[in-house]
């Protein structure tokens, strides 16, 4: 049986029940192929096993009071999949839908996501099915200080550097560090996306969503095009959502959708970003918050979407930026945005195109930024982060974002060189996947049979 199959149907009887981790593994297992084909040390020393299978899991009980006084009961995860190049680096998601499965195919994009950005951090990825929505302040504390009960002895700043993701904000690392502080005595870069005043660095809450939009220029402008004046699709309305927009506005496009669970907001004038930051920044409201405020804007709720598919995608555009969560695109969705004239798609989420969206993406030869590359600016502004804490020092916000313009350059210069090298210029999912694992690979074999 060929390889790829093989640890694919190996992966369903060995981790049962992860849809999404056999997806993010065939992906890049298949698009290795020309790689292993060329190379054969890869297969010699068996790194596809040793790569799908991560070095630690971490599976405890989240236990923590709510306001009632009654006790409730969370799972706790923190994968460490791959330390090859560096300390284990990745976010933690605190959402109801997060399984095992959805931790691992986390912790498994990053492992190239970190390596691509050229930066020292390995990957890894945590989180917990609690729900953080309707929470008082006081649950969301006893609940991280719960988490951190448990995590505090896995990581360290240079072992395991967790940050943000869905669900956990600057709020959440905030009692996150707090109680690590508290348990161990030490203050230390631990944990990235911390609040500026103690030791956070200036553009990490912008990094996301600015550095998926660098990646869209650069791909824009190596065909001689740029965002300027372009209409702009965005899904999502959380950190990376509202920072994208930031970006795109200050550089003359016009984003005209934002979107959450329950339904998603058009507004053919532009978004007024001022107001999303209030509804969802301070007041932690739902979207048609912004309905009630904004006459030009329409909302419509996921009940009302064209069957099988979602509403953001349907609206035309020149520029998509999915922002929200995995698979939140499929085959359809890309046939309406290409019918529609869309010329880039920039993934600020992780995994957002299903396997069919991608491949229509690629078939098309438009624009297609793949997530392990696009959105890569927040863990490498992490790492800058982790930069500073070391050395005791804050940069400047225009420090911070020069470098991250020069890491999103990189990232995406390497991949498009190694897509060129195996034949397929366009395609930056295999640029990206090669050059991503060709470090990591390379890094295992140097250093033995671990
Ligand atoms: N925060 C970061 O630095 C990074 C985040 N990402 C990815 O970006 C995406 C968004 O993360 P953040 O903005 O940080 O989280 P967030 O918690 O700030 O916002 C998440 C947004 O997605 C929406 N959402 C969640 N599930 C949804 C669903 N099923 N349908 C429609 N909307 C849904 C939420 O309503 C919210 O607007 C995720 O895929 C995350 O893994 C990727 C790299 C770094
Ligand atoms: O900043 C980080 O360490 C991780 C960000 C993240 O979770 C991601 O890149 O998906």
């Amino acid at each position: 049986m060929p390889y790829v199959a093989k640890t694919i149907d190996y992966l369903k009887v060995s981790s049962p029940a992860q849809d999404e981790f056999y997806q993010a593994a065939e992906e890049v297992l298949n698009s290795l192929r020309p790689l292993f084909e060329r190379e054969k040390k890869y297969l010699k020393h068996n790194i596809i096993d040793r790569i799908v299978e991560p070095e630690r899991q971490i599976f405890f009980r989240v236990a923590w009071l709510d306001d009632a006084g009654e006790v409730r009961v969370n799972k706790g995860y923190r994968i460490q999949f791959n330390s090859a190049v560096g300390p284990y680096k990745g976010g933690l998601r605190f959402h109801p839908s997060v399984t095992a499965g959805t931790i691992k195919f986390l912790g498994f994009e990053q492992i190239f996501k970190n390596s691509l950005s050229g930066l020292a951090i390995g990957g890894a990825k945590g989180g917990s099915n609690f729900d953080p929505k309707g929470k008082s302040d006081n649950e969301i504390m006893r609940f991280c200080q719960s988490f951190m009960n448990e995590l505090y002895r896995h990581i360290g700043s240079t072992i395991d550097v967790p940050a943000g993701d869905i669900g956990v904000g600057g709020r959440e690392i905030g009692y996150l560090y707090g109680q690590y502080k508290r348990l161990t005595g030490h203050y230390e870069g631990v944990l990235t996306g911390k609040k500026v005043n103690w030791g956070g660095s200036l553009a990490r809450t912008e990094a996301t969503g600015y550095g998926a939009v660098y990646f869209a220029e650069n791909m824009l402008h190596a065909h001689g095009d740029s965002l300027t004046g372009k209409v702009c699709t965005v899904s999502g309305s959380g950190n990376v959502a509202i920072y994208t927009i930031e970006k795109l506005q200050q550089l003359g496009a016009k984003a005209v959708t934002v979107s959450d669970s329950q339904g998603m907001i058009y507004d053919p004038e532009g978004i007024d970003l001022a107001l999303l930051k209030d509804i969802k920044e301070v007041r932690r409201e739902r979207l048609t918050a912004y309905t009630a405020e904004r006459k030009s804007a329409k909302y419509t709720p996921v009940s009302e979407y064209p069957k099988g598919q979602n509403g953001v995608w349907t609206v035309p555009c020149q520029a998509a930026f999915p922002s929200a969560t995995q698979n939140e695109l499929n085959g359809k969705d890309a046939d309406t945005l290409l019918k529609n004239g869309c010329l880039c798609v920039s993934e600020g989420a992780n995994m957002p195109s299903t396997h069919e969206a991608m491949q229509r993406f690629l078939a098309a030869k438009i624009c297609y930024g793949p997530g392990k590359a696009a959105n890569a600016g927040g863990v490498s502004t992490s790492q800058l982060e982790m930069s500073q804490n070391a050395s005791m020092q804050q940069w400047r916000f225009e420090e911070v974002d020069t470098k991250l313009q020069g890491i999103m350059r990189g990232i995406f210069r390497i991949s498009s060189e190694t897509a060129k090298e195996f034949g397929e210029p366009h395609n930056l999912v295999l640029g990206a996947n090669i050059a991503g694992f060709r470090k990591v690979a390379d890094s295992m074999i140097d250093q033995g049979v671990v």
